[in-house]
């Protein structure tokens, strides 16, 4: 279970995220949308211990994530994988090594165990081949799907996917959310995704919560999302752009 209780955040004497409270059970997957300079990015770095907000608590497993030293804030990502908007990919390390870096600072595996499972997870993001090639030499959905794999390969039992499908091409986005659906449906993973990709997030998310201008302005499930009269969520929700509200 994760607990996000009244976060507020400032940049510069202002608020970034304001009273902001949540919670994910054990096996739920949030949707989280809102408009760009929102929040999200900055909400899900938050839950995970990356940033430390001025007010609030975060509970992760009944644990409280600011209470946690250098070592135990470690220990603790261990059980969070992280696909980041910008791929956060080593660019010094080729494919294979990048993926398996999450294994080997565990230190539980040995080199031949860490090698089929490379090989594993590079087939099941359909590149079987791509292990010896560098991060520079791949196209984007090339790039998101080896972050993907390295945020997955522990198998964490909690995964944050920031924009997952950003930027790629809709046969590729549709790839990446059928992965994103395989986490939930085989591992039970509690995850939070954030997307502008709507269509995208309705079939891998149970709840869905809209942040704008920091504030949390609707939590809820699909049908309650669905039938919400706030402007702002049908706005995202339907995908219309409405003039009124600006
Ligand atoms: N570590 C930080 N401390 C304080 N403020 C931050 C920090 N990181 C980001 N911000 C600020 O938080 C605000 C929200 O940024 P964030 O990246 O979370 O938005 P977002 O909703 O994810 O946007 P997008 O959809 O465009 O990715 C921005 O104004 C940003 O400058």
């Amino acid at each position: 279970m994760i607990k996000v209780e009244n976060i507020t955040k400032l940049h510069m004497g202002e608020p970034v995220l304001q009273d902001v409270s949540l919670e994910i059970r054990e096996g739920a997957n949030l949707g989280l949308i809102g408009p760009g300079g929102a929040g999200k990015s900055l909400l899900v770095k938050i839950i995970c211990g990356l940033v430390r907000p001025e007010k609030g608590r975060v509970t992760i497993d009944g644990t409280d994530v600011f209470s946690l030293n250098e070592i135990e804030l470690a220990d603790l990502r261990f059980k969070i994988g992280m696909l980041f908007q910008n791929y956060a990919l080593f660019d010094f390390m080729n494919v294979g090594d990048n993926i398996a870096f999450p294994l080997r600072q565990a230190g539980k595996l040995t080199e031949e165990e860490i090698g089929a499972k490379v090989q594993d997870i590079l087939t099941s993001v359909d590149l079987p081949t791509i292990a010896a090639k560098y991060p520079n030499e791949l196209s984007g959905g090339m790039k998101k799907r080896v972050s993907f794999a390295r945020a997955v390969i522990p198998q964490p039992p909690i995964v944050f996917y920031d924009d997952p499908t950003a930027g790629l091409d809709p046969v590729t986005s549709s790839k990446i959310f059928i992965l994103l659906r395989e986490m939930r449906d085989k591992r039970g993973v509690t995850s939070i995704t954030i997307s502008h990709d709507i269509e995208g997030i309705k079939d891998i998310c149970d709840n869905f919560a809209l942040l704008d201008k920091g504030k949390l302005v609707f939590l809820g499930d699909r049908s309650q999302i669905e039938t919400s009269e706030i402007p702002i969520v049908r706005q995202f929700w339907d995908g219309f752009s409405d003039d009124e509200l600006g």
